[in-house]
């Protein structure tokens, strides 16, 4: 934070129950150079992390399916999301945090990931940054069910199906996450399995 056209003035916390949403009152020099202050509301659900696991020779994807209840609030029939397999960062780095959740959620231990980009996926009003990684997986890394942690209520599907078929679920609807619409792409894009 070293833009001198910004001067927090205040940061107020509004709500904090799970995550925290905070209001900013803050002064912002213009492109005339006059100081106007703004409010801005800020939800800070900490940072993430997500990977699009794949198989060359089988030609598949792993993904999941879960409940989301803020996507049910909001025109999302039954509530449930096909997505990529993604995690909230503990205290550890991305890396770590994306080889954890991968075990809990859909079972695979993986050993080898490859960071591709980090992006703000709500710039106005979330401050979360989500760090986004792909994987190579085979059935000899399966060491567990998946389906996520117990304890968290997680609920989670594994899903693995045709590459293809994931990318035909976008223009279909089916798939409407933009972490895995983003991951699929840049999967085809870059022929990763190819
Ligand atoms: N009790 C309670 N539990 C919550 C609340 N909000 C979230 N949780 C639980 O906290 C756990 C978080 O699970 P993770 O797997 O670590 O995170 P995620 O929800 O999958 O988040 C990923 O996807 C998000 C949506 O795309 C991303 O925003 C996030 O960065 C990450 O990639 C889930 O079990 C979720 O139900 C809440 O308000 N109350
Ligand atoms: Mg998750």
């Amino acid at each position: 934070m070293t833009n001198p056209k910004i001067k927090i003035i205040k940061s107020e916390i509004l709500s904090d129950n799970w995550y925290t949403l905070r209001k900013i009152t803050y002064d912002y020099q213009n492109k005339e150079g006059n100081w106007e202050t703004h409010y801005r509301e800020a939800y800070d659900r900490g940072n993430g992390a997500t990977i699009l696991l794949y198989n060359k020779s089988n030609q598949t994807v792993i993904l999941t399916r879960q409940l989301r209840i803020p996507t049910y609030l909001n025109g999302n029939e039954t509530g449930m999301m096909i997505e990529a397999c993604a995690g909230l960062l503990d205290t550890d780095n991305a890396e770590d945090c994306i080889k954890r959740e991968t075990e809990e959620e859909t079972g695979y231990r993986v050993s080898e990931v490859r960071k591709i980009f980090e992006v703000y996926m709500s710039p106005g009003s979330v401050t979360e940054i989500i760090y986004f990684f792909v994987g190579e997986y085979s059935k000899d890394m399966k060491v567990n069910e998946g389906g996520g942690l117990d304890h968290e209520q997680e609920n989670i599907e594994v899903l693995e199906m045709p590459f293809e078929k994931a990318l035909q679920m976008i223009p279909s609807g089916e798939i409407k996450d933009a972490k895995t619409i983003m991951l699929l792409q840049y999967a085809k894009i870059n022929n990763l399995l190819i």
